[in-house]
């Protein structure tokens, strides 16, 4: 057995052996800190599961359901099972996706309903609208949904994809979280179904789950009465998305089980991970690993003045640590390198070069395609990611054909030799168009690359893109927000250009990522940088944290009455970075008060020698000076 499977059982594993070892309904938590193996007790709880119930399971065509946050996570915990059929693991909208598509005519009836919902949400506001411009867009609204209520009656089969499209049969992302947990808990037959088809669920980064996903699994586990095993890892420290539940409210006959250690981090980096989580909770980590086995490590804290360049400074950053650390990593922008963890992407957009395609999807009260465009799964781009560029960059023929055939319908099901040679004209004449626009690049070329490609087919957009590009097209009965509308303005008059910045951002090819989108990973050097000065960061603010700024009305408030807050939020977010360096650490703070800002980490214990830009450039100056 090899990686995360073959590691050596904690107390924690056997704990989890026993529960699955139990002829029973049963369930768990597994609640631990950052680094302490809870993804690699998932593994092992699958493996052993596998090997323990593999003829039973296989007899009854039943398999063990693996729920993870991430694609990413799902094709890394899919290698660790070597791709055991008898595991299925998969993103929660996908495993939900899997559960409610048998179950078409109860698609059909949750669908009805949600339209019904919304015509009642805009003969509410039609009541209150107060200008004759508004009324015209409601009852415009107004009579697309009534269309797409008239053609539900003919849809014989609803799939599933990014945004809905009621009238052709197409749920979208966000329907899902809300119509399966519902489903699950209004039709008895589904949560037996569910049961026997996995008579086991785990889910992992159970603490960023959505409520109601949760209270759909608890019912499934409440009313079955077969042999059913519910199991949830995670950790409450590590919720950084708003819809998490944050704790799992575990059944009174569960077990709860910790792991108290932490695998990951060298000595110097757990200090920090456990000064930053003792104001919360206050749970403390051991180190996992033999005495021997545990490096020492590096972390240092950085108070940088708010008006040095950011360029400059964090280059001598980076300097100081390779002279300290002896390691020249520090300097490098290749995987392997340092990884700079940025609140925001504007800070990483600015630096790679695609500021203006991130104002474009980041609008005063962003809409969840702003979050899309946060982990590159924005439907405007993904024309881009898919088809456009991939065929303005490859030179050959046969690549494009590939291209086209995987992403388009161009070049599908076609019939007669004549008509399949004048598609392929066709395509090749609008491939040469495209490269032409990509090439001159410049203002609004992408708004024209867009054209092109959808005029000529070459692209299939999702439904509103569709609609948006060609209003009185095949998909003219979509209903495209002014928040939406406003995006896709801006993103259409944007220089393809910035695309390049932007996807090796997303790809996680730069040194940048943000600090959101590193949960669950882990790297050897980690730089997490602090700047509220470059704009507002929407509900964090590490300013509030350390107590350089003032709370807000509402943020006391939220506090007085026990519920979520930006000091909470944001210490959450903070521990979630400091905790992905294995051996090195360094947290650089941009403050507008550098001496408060010292001052501030001293009182909240995070650091007891914070460094200063004059002492590391004069470090840097005596490094450089010969010796005689
Ligand atoms: N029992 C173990 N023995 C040795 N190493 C381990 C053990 N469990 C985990 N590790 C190592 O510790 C690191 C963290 O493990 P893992 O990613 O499973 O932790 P996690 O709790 O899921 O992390 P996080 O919540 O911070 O994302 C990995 O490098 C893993 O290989």
């Amino acid at each position: 057995m090899t990686g995360r499977a073959g590691t050596a059982d904690t107390d924690a594993d056997r704990q989890i052996r026993e529960v699955l070892a139990k002829p029973c309904k049963t369930g768990f938590v597994v609640t631990a800190g950052a680094g302490s193996g809870k993804t690699t007790s998932l593994v092992k709880a699958l493996a052993y599961v596998a090997a323990d119930r593999r003829v039973q399971l296989r007899a009854r065509t039943q398999q063990i359901a693996c729920i993870t946050y991430t694609e990413v996570a799902a094709a890394e915990i899919h290698g660790d099972v070597q791709d055991d059929p008898l595991v299925h693991v998969s993103t929660i909208h996908s495993f939900l996706w899997g559960l409610i598509a048998p179950f078409q005519h109860d698609i059909g009836t949750w669908v009805e309903a949600r339209i019904a919902a919304k015509l009642a949400e805009i003969d509410d506001d039609l009541a209150s609208a107060r200008t004759a411009a508004k009324r015209d867009s409601l009852n415009s609204d107004r009579a697309r949904y009534e269309r797409q209520l008239a053609t539900l009656k003919t849809i014989r089969t609803f799939t599933y994809g990014v945004g809905p499209d009621y009238g052709r049969g197409q749920v979208g992302h966000a329907d899902i979280l809300k119509m399966v947990p519902q489903l699950l808990i209004e039709r008895p037959l589904l949560a037996k179904v569910v049961a026997a088809r996995f008579p086991f669920i785990f889910v992992d980064e159970s603490q960023d789950t959505e409520a109601a996903v949760v209270a759909g699994l608890i019912h499934v586990y409440r009313t079955v009465s077969s042999d059913f095993c519910l199991g949830f890892f995670g950790d409450p420290m590590q919720q950084i998305y708003p819809a998490g539940i944050g704790r799992i409210p575990a059944e009174p006959d569960w077990t709860l089980i910790t792991k108290p250690e932490n695998f990951r981090s060298s000595r110097r980096v757990l200090e920090v991970v456990n000064r930053v989580r003792a104001a919360a909770d206050g749970d403390q980590q051991l180190h996992g690993r033999p005495a021997e086995q545990t490096p020492d490590g590096h972390a240092y804290f950085f108070i940088l003045p708010a008006t040095a360049d950011r360029v400059d400074s964090m280059n001598a950053v980076r300097r100081w640590l390779t002279l300290r650390t002896s390691n020249t990593d520090w300097l490098s922008d290749e995987p392997g390198g340092a990884k700079i963890l940025v609140p925001m992407h504007k800070l990483a957009a600015r630096r790679l070069g695609f500021i203006n395609l991130h104002t474009a999807f980041h609008p005063k009260k962003p809409p969840a395609l702003a979050a899309a465009f946060v982990d590159g799964t924005a439907w405007p781009i993904t024309p881009f990611a898919n088809v456009i560029l991939p065929l303005c960059k490859t030179g050959n023929d046969g690549a494009a054909l590939r291209i086209l055939r995987k992403h388009s319908s161009l070049l599908r099901d076609l019939t007669g030799e004549s008509v399949v040679r004048a598609r392929l004209t066709a395509a090749r004449e609008a491939i040469a168009a495209l490269r032409t626009i990509v090439a001159a690049a410049g203002p609004e070329s992408i708004g024209h690359a867009l054209k092109t490609a959808h005029n000529n087919g070459l692209i299939d957009p999702v439904p509103q893109l569709a609609c948006y590009l060609d209003p009185e097209g095949p998909h003219r009965d979509q209903v495209i927000s002014d928040k939406t509308r406003e995006i896709l303005d801006a993103f259409m008059a944007c220089d393809v250009r910035e695309l390049d910045g932007y996807f090796r951002y997303v790809s996680s090819q730069s040194p940048y990522s943000t600090q959101h989108a590193t949960k669950g990973a882990e790297f050897s050097r980690v730089v997490v940088l602090i700047d509220d000065s470059e704009g507002p960061f929407p509900s964090f603010s590490y300013d509030k944290l350390l107590g350089i700024t003032e709370l807000s009305a509402t943020d006391r408030e939220n506090t007085a009455n026990g519920k979520d807050n930006a000091v909470d939020r944001t210490r959450r977010l903070l521990y979630v970075c400091v905790s992905r360096a294995r051996e090195e650490l360094a947290v650089v703070i941009y403050a507008a008060n550098v001496e408060a800002a010292i001052l501030a980490l001293k009182v909240n214990q995070l650091t007891d020698q914070p460094l200063t830009l004059n002492e590391i450039l004069n470090d840097l100056a005596a490094a450089s000076t010969p010796t005689t």
